[in-house]
């Protein structure tokens, strides 16, 4: 029998409450590793913390396409690990897999044919960055401005992107600099997030939400306006960013992390003055997600693995140790503790 680790979902926050570390129980349980054909034994090596899980913490997530956990079941996401024993020719022992569904467990038998295989090269020995640059998210930042943002090499446009130092924003910038436009201005919670923004990342500027006022310091970042906003956040932030927005300009509906906590719909509702605003400057604002478009994500993660090997995108990461700690990690992302991508980190 091998003992394993597990994290349970052990109470809800409720629809108008924080997440907090003592929604997540660890346990300790004996597991048969035994396989049946067609079944493999993984180790975990990382698993992800994401904002949409703040929704699977709710009894009605609010979206089609995201399931409740279940109160005392164990939790899943985003994971990535290593095969230990194999019934499957399709994987090998030693081979690295990664899932969407991945259990919050140290070790877990699983249907080989609900794993994809990763090639450490594509990831250049960084597995964690599956979850991270070469994954969803960094899938979510280049999709996003590609299909979205409509960036026009040669026009001297300006982005802005909210959550700019998390794990999409930070690429998003990137990637908007090396599409073409001129200026790249990153919104985020701290000086020093600022500061990796635009001395690690590349960025023209860094604006502190938390100091100062928002509005002036985008006039003087943005002295010719706002062509292209990247919004991961949502509330008051973006108001002040469409408000400066140019005539034409488009809005790539990220995610509105800010209003995740709150009994809203997805996405929430916006103040009339920023109705009225995109509607006068007709601005496009169109939802964007990223499961949408399955049919370019090997494309995608080709491209994003060429970018970050070749060094033209910056990867930053924070990475927590150890299974116990995954529901500090996840609420610590939720209010701004991480720089770039959030990961944990459950084994060698
Ligand atoms: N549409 C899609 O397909 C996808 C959408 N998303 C969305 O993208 C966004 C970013 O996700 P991801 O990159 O994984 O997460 P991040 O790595 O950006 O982490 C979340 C960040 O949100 C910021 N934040 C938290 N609360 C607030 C607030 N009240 N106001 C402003 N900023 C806040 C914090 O940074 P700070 O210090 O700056 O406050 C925190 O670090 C989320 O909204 C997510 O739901 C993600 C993946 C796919
Ligand atoms: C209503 C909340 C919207 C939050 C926006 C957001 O963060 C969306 C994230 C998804 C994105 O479209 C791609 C993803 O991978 C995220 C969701 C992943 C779903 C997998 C979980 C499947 C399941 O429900 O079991």
């Amino acid at each position: 029998m091998l003992n394993v680790k597990r994290v349970v979902l052990c109470s809800r926050p409720g629809k108008n409450g924080h997440p907090v570390p003592e929604n997540f129980r660890v346990e300790e349980i004996m597991k048969s590793p035994e396989l049946k054909e067609g079944q493999v034994l993984v180790r975990t090596l990382f698993l992800s913390v994401d904002p949409y899980m703040r929704c699977r913490m709710n009894d009605d997530t609010g979206a089609d396409y995201l399931l409740p956990w279940r109160l005392g079941e164990c939790v899943d996401g985003g994971g990535v690990g290593v095969v230990e024993a194999s019934k499957t020719q399709a994987l090998s022992v030693g081979t690295s897999v990664t899932s969407f569904n991945w259990p919050w467990q140290t070790y877990d038998v699983m249907d080989g044919s609900l794993l994809q295989k990763v090639d450490p090269e594509m990831v250049d020995g960084h597995l964690s960055y599956v979850l991270g640059a070469v994954g969803m998210p960094g899938l979510t930042a280049v999709l996003g401005v590609r299909e979205k943002g409509h960036v026009t090499l040669g026009s001297h446009q300006t982005m802005v992107i909210s959550g700019a130092a998390g794990a999409c924003g930070s690429i998003a910038g990137q990637i908007g600099r090396l599409d073409g436009c001129e200026r790249v201005v990153g919104i985020c919670g701290s000086n020093q997030k600022c500061q990796a923004l635009v001395t690690e990342l590349g960025f023209t500027a860094g604006i502190n939400y938390k100091k100062g006022d928002i509005s002036s310091a985008l006039r003087e970042h943005c002295p010719t306006g706002i062509d292209i906003y990247f919004d991961n956040v949502g509330g008051p932030i973006s108001d002040a960013v469409i408000s400066q927005m140019n005539p034409g300009g488009h809005v790539i509906l990220c995610g509105q992390i800010s209003q995740y906590n709150k009994d809203v719909p997805y996405p929430p509702p916006l103040s009339e003055d920023t109705q009225e605003a995109l509607c006068h400057k007709n601005i496009t604002r169109e939802r964007f997600v990223v499961l949408n478009y399955m049919e370019k994500h090997e494309e995608g993660l080709v491209q994003l693995s060429r970018w970050v090997k070749t060094g033209q995108i910056k990867v930053l990461e924070t990475v927590v140790n150890g299974i116990e700690n995954i529901g500090e990690a996840f609420c610590s992302m939720m209010t701004g503790g991480n720089i770039g991508k959030q990961v944990v980190k459950i084994s060698d």
